[in-house]
């Protein structure tokens, strides 16, 4: 089970096993000067045991560690040959694991077709097979959406800044969708910021002694995605269940099949959660997942609720309505869901407009076609941002125009 708080995506069921051998020729190296240290064990989990300082091949030098998904950890490295700041993916010596690292290089290949992807994802530099480890050289980017929310105790992001944010992210999602790729988790840790520039403004939050609390705030509001190791391809056989909990669509809990919709599902979730400051359906089950939808959203589709699957039409009474709250497994769960708000008064209504419409085109589109492309109601979208961007420029004199403040 999921715990409450993970904010991580329980991954599929891999069939992959261990690791193999290394191969013999690297167990010789000895670390001095540019050649790589001695080899060892990889820790339990598969991931590559390295000191700071070392090399990871002759050319990358490991600086320091940035982050760490279920596929890796990603670290700061120096690149010698082209003397800049890398991050280098160092992905766990484990086949299924390696194997998604290379379905994952596809897709940053795919999407480095276009020039356009180098403003929208991350860009990858290129790869290499080190020690049994898959390694992607990436770009170094700066903090993730989630990051920030956190550094600042969860107060949220002003709302000309969240509109910015959501117009570079449907930009995104639109790329991606053009090229019949479905990011499929998309969430806050798997958006950076270009840049790791901040300044302090006085933030709303005040402690105990009544001191006023600052926040950080992005100089440049500049961001893309990273993450393609759940991408999937349009034309290819889907797993049943995709994305983190709090940003899964309604139509992958039921059971109905899922596509590009899920997606802008999630770019809905995200933008209420950098709005608000905390994610919006905190929850780790099914049930009252649903429940918390239709207290912020309205009842459920009827056309959904009939095509659930066999195993989801447990969460309803008579095959027509929530069985909620009867079925709920606590009064804390009652109480969680009764706590939410309805979506207008959660976040301002500039934002509102545009959540609205986004998380009911994932019904609307499930109505005409399951399989039906988002790019009409993506343009659409992008067009309502870009009206209620200027609208707003002009009244609050914003400052997070041209992506920098
Ligand atoms: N190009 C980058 N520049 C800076 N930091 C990065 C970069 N890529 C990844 N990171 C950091 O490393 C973390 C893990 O990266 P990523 O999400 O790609 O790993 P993962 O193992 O696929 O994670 P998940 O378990 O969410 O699938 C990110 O949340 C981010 O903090």
């Amino acid at each position: 089970m999921e715990s409450s708080r993970s904010r991580k995506r329980a991954r599929q069921d891999w069939d992959g096993a261990g690791a193999g051998a290394p191969p013999p020729t690297e167990r010789a190296v000895v670390a001095r000067g540019g050649a790589s240290p001695l080899w060892r064990d990889d820790d339990r989990d598969g991931h590559y045991v390295f000191d700071l300082g070392e090399n990871l091949n002759r050319r990358y030098k490991i600086l320091s560690k940035m982050g760490e998904g279920t596929f890796g950890r990603v670290l700061e490295c120096w690149d010698r040959e082209t003397r800049e700041y890398v991050a280098i993916k160092v992905v766990r010596s484990i086949r299924k694991y390696r194997d998604a690292a290379m379905i994952e290089i596809d897709v940053l290949n795919r999407l480095a077709e276009n020039e356009r992807y180098r403003s929208l994802c991350v860009q990858i530099q290129g790869w290499f097979d080190y020690r049994n480890h898959i390694c992607i050289v990436f770009e170094k980017l700066g903090p993730s959406l989630y990051d920030f929310l956190k550094r600042n105790r969860y107060q949220p992001f002003p709302v000309e800044l969240v509109r910015e944010f959501g117009r570079q992210l449907l930009e995104s999602v639109a790329y991606m969708h053009e090229l019949r790729l479905i990011h499929t988790d998309l969430k806050p840790e798997n958006i950076l910021l270009v840049s790791s520039e901040y300044i302090k403004v006085p933030g709303s939050k005040k402690n105990s002694q009544d001191e006023m609390h600052f926040k950080c705030l992005p100089k440049s509001s500049a961001i893309k995605l990273i993450d393609f190791g759940s991408t999937a391809f349009d034309n290819q056989e889907h797993s049943s269940i995709v994305s983190t909990r709090h940003y899964r669509a309604p139509e992958i809990i039921l059971g109905l099949g899922w596509s590009f919709p899920c997606d802008i599902w999630s770019v809905g979730c995200i933008l209420v959660e950098l709005c608000s400051g905390e994610a919006l359906f905190q929850t780790h089950e099914n049930l009252e997942h649903l429940a918390m939808m239709e207290r912020v959203l309205g009842p459920l589709p009827e056309h959904m609720i009939r095509k659930a699957s066999s195993s989801a039409q447990k969460y309803f009474r008579r095959g027509a309505r929530l069985n909620w709250p009867e079925g709920a497994v606590s009064r804390e769960s009652i109480r969680a869901v009764k706590k939410l708000d309805r979506l207008k008064v959660l976040v301002p209504s500039i934002i509102f407009f545009l959540v609205m419409l986004i998380l009911n085109l994932n019904y609307i589109s499930r109505l005409q076609n399951k399989n039906m492309h988002f790019l009409v109601p993506q343009s659409y979208l992008l067009l309502v941002l870009s009206a209620t961007s200027k609208r707003n420029t002009k009244h609050r004199n914003v400052k997070f125009k041209n992506r920098s403040i």
